[in-house]
């Protein structure tokens, strides 16, 4: 069916889409529609189920929760890790799913940063998330480096999106760690990660990515990518919860580097209730956890992550991509008076999950679409954020959320609301 502007198209194109199914699986609000997974992925029943049975087991097991039950909490995070591994093109020992994506930053920094002669310096760049720059910085100065030197960071020409060859031609022979996002978080822009690893790879840097906007959202293959370390948060687009337990990934040519930040559940597992003073790390990535998992924040990734294993990511990237494209060709059309700029890649190849809509009156506008009931975020000073989600939005969502932006600026009614954010989204 060729292209057109009319609600019918859409609901059309849901109805051949064969991840439909998938939505009656989620809680999505009844009265609006969610358009902010790429912030905060919503719950699943799946999801919901195994933190119950996890909760369940607490309350009937107690301490032995750690060795029997549903799902025995002492391997959850290696469980969890090879659920994990598919999505981002790892082996499952080179993943373990622990910390946050904050905290799993200053672990693989602080294990993989190793200042040495004229090799003193980190490469980041000026788009990415500041808890990686504030966490970079501190890592600076924990060795008694000034960030103001030592942290590089590649800029971008337009406030919106990185050049690889600016970040290659910044690969100089002070640099020892290159730590960069998969996708920005603003403008989605994929970065090409194969490209900067083997650059860096050329020029004897490590190289380590936050994928914290690509996990769940676009395919990987960090393992024959060559890619050092990966860092990422499960709370996204992997839909595990509010502050669920993070992701790491470490290439197997580094398994037996010691851990920056040791704590016993690096221990291979067979040692760590022997207590000795000595620790013994797991000769995989699990080498890299510290102190004991947050069960409860882990346990309904088991249900949700059990999704995206069932479908494959290339079957969740398909849909994605044809969600965000149809979206850019309504906004082309439907928004073209209304002064909005699309801040994300046309190309497919170069998006991630999400568009950015940019516009002067952007933190109103998304005000008044919440008042219509569609959960957007706003980033400041002037983006918009919609991610329609594979798994859990329609084509009929999307015509649905430009078609009220439409009336909203046809009507002025952001006029009605301050045009200053608000505290989260
Ligand atoms: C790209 C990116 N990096 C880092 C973070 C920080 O994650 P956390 O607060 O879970 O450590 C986030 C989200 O909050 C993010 O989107
Ligand atoms: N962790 C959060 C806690 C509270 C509110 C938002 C977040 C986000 O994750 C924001 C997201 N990282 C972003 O790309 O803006």
């Amino acid at each position: 069916m060729a292209q057109d502007f009319t609600r019918t198209y859409a609901e059309t194109r849901d109805a051949s889409d064969t991840l439909a199914p998938y939505r009656g699986e989620f809680y999505l609000p009844t009265d609006g529609i969610y358009m902010d997974g790429n912030s905060l992925g919503l719950l699943s029943k799946r999801a919901e189920q195994t933190l119950l049975e996890s909760l369940n087991d607490w309350k009937e097991l107690g301490i032995d929760g750690w060795m029997s039950g549903r799902h025995p909490w002492f391997n959850l995070s290696e469980q969890l890790a090879a659920l994990n591994a598919p999505l981002i093109g790892a082996r499952a020992e080179e993943v373990m799913v622990t910390g946050s994506t904050t905290v799993n930053l200053h672990q693989l920094v602080a294990s993989f940063f190793k200042p040495e002669g004229k090799r003193t310096k980190i490469l980041a760049d000026t788009l990415t998330f500041p808890s990686d720059i504030y966490a970079l910085k501190s890592q600076l100065e924990l060795r008694g480096l000034d960030p103001a030197e030592h942290l590089v960071q590649v800029s971008s020409p337009d406030g919106r999106y990185l050049k690889e060859e600016d970040i290659i031609a910044a690969m100089t022979d002070d640099i020892a760690l290159i730590v960069l996002p998969t996708v920005l978080y603003r403008s989605g822009q994929i970065l090409d990660m194969a490209r900067l690893a083997k650059a860096a790879h050329e020029r004897d840097i490590l190289i380590g990515f936050d994928a914290c906007h690509s996990v769940g959202a676009i395919p990987h293959a960090f393992h024959d990518w060559g890619v050092d370390f990966a860092y990422w948060c499960n709370y996204k687009h992997l839909n595990g919860g509010p502050g669920s337990v993070g992701g790491l990934f470490v290439h197997e040519r580094h398994f037996g580097t010691t851990p920056g930040l040791a704590g016993w559940f690096g221990s291979r597992k067979d040692k760590q209730f022997d207590m000795d003073h000595t620790m013994t790390p797991a000769d995989h990535a699990g080498a890299f956890q510290i102190g004991t998992p947050h069960v409860l924040s882990l346990a309904p990734q088991l249900g949700a992550l059990e999704m995206f294993n069932e479908v494959g990511m290339d079957a969740i990237r398909e849909k994605s991509l044809a969600l965000t494209t149809y979206m850019t060709t309504l906004i082309d059309e439907v928004l073209a008076p209304y002064g909005f700029v699309i801040g994300s890649p046309r190309s497919e190849t170069q998006r991630g999950a999400h568009l950015s809509l940019e516009h002067p009156e952007a933190a109103r506008i998304c005000k008044a679409l919440k008042q219509h009931r569609v959960i957007p975020d706003f980033r400041a000073p002037n983006i918009i954020r919609l991610a329609p989600v594979a798994l859990y939005n329609t084509f009929t969502d999307v015509y649905d959320v430009v078609m009220t932006l439409q009336t909203i600026m046809e009507n002025k009614e952001y006029e009605a609301f301050e045009n200053v954010r608000e505290v989260v989204a």
